[in-house]
């Protein structure tokens, strides 16, 4: 900093030498530099002409830096808002599809020796499969034979990955749990911040609700039996304290949500009444039943009561409550965030399929389905088929959960599992018994790592990861109780894997007319309600699932037409008030 400008003045070579700190750039010791803080030498009229427009241009520069500084922040403070009230108006897509229900004691951090406890077959990721002992003599002699062929690793590998495989339900339950030992991070929100969350303690009311006995009806209150002595000009209105008490045999006009005079015996709605001005007399037109259109204090609560528990997610309707019943903040656990790393070298993200190139459906999706499970969700980062991006973007990753699509499987650029076992990631589910989606896995990097979902590539069998790991995970993370199987009659048969349990997409009708329905009373009611399974079901194929509200559980014998199947939501139906925040 030699050389410079200030109050002491500063050697007239520096004046012309950007290098020196006045070039346009150097924005912030211009203001601060007027030509008025004479140098130390006398100068040439033509330098000191030369310096001022030097300093003007430096100081217009800095003042454009600023301005353009102030306006990206502006646009990325507002991106990062909007982003914020879209991933909190996805989030609320499960809206009104959650039955509120306590997760009881399991949803305090849970004292379990570690994860790979609740698994069925638990492993570290390996990588893979080491040279077996069996091996011939040429093998044995040469080192290089110890190290099985990629063909031999590749059956291996599916091979063990189908004998291992977790059954379905329990690794649901894996996932579930695995979340929920998940120690919670907690904090007070204010109301207008709290949207989408999830509570965190019981919400209990704060005062008696209503306050204070209120008039639920325009008209008049009165005392004891009618007719009632009434003044003109005189009133109760709403916000008021508390009125004088009234008198047996008077009456007094009255507002809606005003306080209810003491000694009121009922109200009146003015439609139901009739003031005679000329005698100062008020008639009721009908039988005036004692309390009527009366809400007496502490009617839908008490202070003190649980009005929801803990576990709750906060919805535009909870937010009302809580603030009508006393609350400025809240105390929440925040949405669970998420990474999602797509990948395929094959993958195009605009245009028509070419050249063996296809389109990534899975980026476009797995988002938004994510957010609408309650998830804050980063944008899908594609990594092509490259390990070391991969491996960096797990050990960089600052998420609770990291969702990858691809490569789970023992193929030549299948790297999930190479990656996983190279950074010491630990594998609680490795391969499902389910139908689509077998390879999805579920491993915790590190001790203190976040999760990783590896969803199949196959975009029906990424969807059924999705609701098989992710949801409960998730679930677990949020401290929310997972969401409801029902039971529904399926109107056609479907077939059985031999041993594996089917995730079949259907879609609800009855008596030839669509219905959305969410729990199994209302969905078999009067047994006309039905779904009907949909036709390109393949793991590659999107079609049925695009069109589909739910998917059926097809345990390995199959179901008969007619008979009833247990059925997954799908997060968002014509029937949710939230529905287009899935799609924004
Ligand atoms: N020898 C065996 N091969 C395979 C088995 C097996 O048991 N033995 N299982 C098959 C099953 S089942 C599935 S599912 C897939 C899972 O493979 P990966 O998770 O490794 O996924 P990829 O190989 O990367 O891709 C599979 C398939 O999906 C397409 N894909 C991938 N990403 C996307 C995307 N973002 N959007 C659209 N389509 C995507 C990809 O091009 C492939 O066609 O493995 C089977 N193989
Ligand atoms: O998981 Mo794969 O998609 O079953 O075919």
């Amino acid at each position: 900093m030699t050389g410079r400008s200030g109050s002491t003045g500063r050697p007239a070579a520096a004046a012309k030498n950007p290098a020196m700190g006045q070039g346009p750039d150097d924005g912030k010791s211009a203001p601060e530099s007027p030509v008025s803080s004479e140098p130390s030498e006398p100068l040439d009229p033509a330098d000191v002409k030369a310096r001022r427009a030097a300093d003007a241009k430096a100081k217009a520069a800095a003042e454009a830096k600023a301005r353009s500084a102030a306006e990206a922040k502006a646009r990325s403070a507002a991106k990062a808002a909007a982003d914020e009230e879209r991933a909190i108006a996805q989030a609320l897509a499960l809206v009104g599809r959650q039955p509120y229900r306590d997760p009881g004691p399991g949803f305090e951090p849970v004292k379990e020796p570690g994860p790979s406890a609740t698994a069925t077959a638990p492993a570290t990721a390996t990588a893979p499969t080491p040279a077996s002992s069996s091996r011939s003599t040429d093998r044995a002699t040469d080192p290089a034979a110890d190290r099985p062929s990629p063909d031999e690793r590749h059956t291996a590998a599916h091979e063990r990955r189908r004998t291992h495989a977790t059954p379905w339900r329990e690794a649901r339950a894996v996932a579930a749990r695995a979340g929920r030992r998940v120690p919670a991070r907690t904090g007070r929100l204010p109301l207008d911040r709290a949207l989408g969350h999830v509570l965190a303690e019981p919400l209990a009311a704060l005062t008696d609700l209503p306050s204070f006995d209120t008039s639920a009806m325009d008209g008049w209150a009165v005392a004891g039996p009618g007719p009632w002595n009434f003044r003109e000009n005189e009133g109760v209105l709403a916000g008021h304290a508390a009125p004088t008490p009234l008198p047996d045999g008077d009456a007094v006009r009255i507002a809606t949500g005003a306080r209810v005079p003491a000694d009121a015996t009922a109200v009146i709605r003015s439609e139901h009444a009739h003031a005679d001005e000329a005698t100062g007399l008020l008639y009721a037109q009908r039988q005036v039943n004692p309390g009527q259109d009366i809400r007496p204090r502490g009617q839908e609560c008490p202070s003190g009561e649980q009005l929801l528990p803990t576990g709750t997610l906060v919805t535009p309707a909870v937010l009302g409550l809580a603030a009508a019943a006393g609350y400025d903040e809240l105390l929440t656990r925040p949405r669970p965030r998420v990474d999602v790393l797509v990948l395929g070298d094959e993958l195009l993200t605009a245009g028509l399929p070419h050249d063996g190139l296809i389109r990534d459906a899975l980026g476009p999706m797995i988002g938004p389905w994510l957010r609408a499970l309650g998830a804050e969700v980063s944008a899908p980062r594609r990594l092509g088929d490259d390990a070391e991006a991969l491996r960096k973007a797990l050990v960089d990753s600052a998420a609770d959960l990291v969702i990858t699509t691809g490569g789970t499987a023992a193929g030549p650029v299948d790297h999930v599992h190479p990656v996983l076992a190279g950074i010491g990631a630990e594998l609680l589910v490795d391969g499902v018994a389910v139908r689509p989606g077998h390879p999805m896995l579920l491993a915790r990097l590190g001790a203190a790592g976040p999760y990783l979902v590896g969803l199949p590539g196959n975009p029906l069998a990424a969807v059924s990861g999705l609701l098989t790991l992710a949801e409960p995970l998730l679930s677990g993370l949020a401290g929310r109780a997972s969401r409801d199987l029902y039971r529904v009659a399926v109107r056609d048969e479907v077939h059985g894997h031999p041993h594996d349990t089917r995730l079949v997409p259907v879609v609800h009708r009855t008596a030839g007319t669509r219905v959305f329905t969410h729990r199994a009373g209302a969905a078999t009611g009067g047994g006309a309600d039905h779904v009907v399974p949909l036709h390109y079901n393949g793991p590659a194929m999107l079609r049925g699932i695009a069109a589909a509200d739910g998917l059926a559980v097809v345990e390995p014998g199959g179901v008969r037409s007619g008979t009833e199947v247990e059925i997954l939501d799908l997060p968002w139906s014509p029937a949710t008030p939230w529905t287009e925040g899935c799609f924004t």
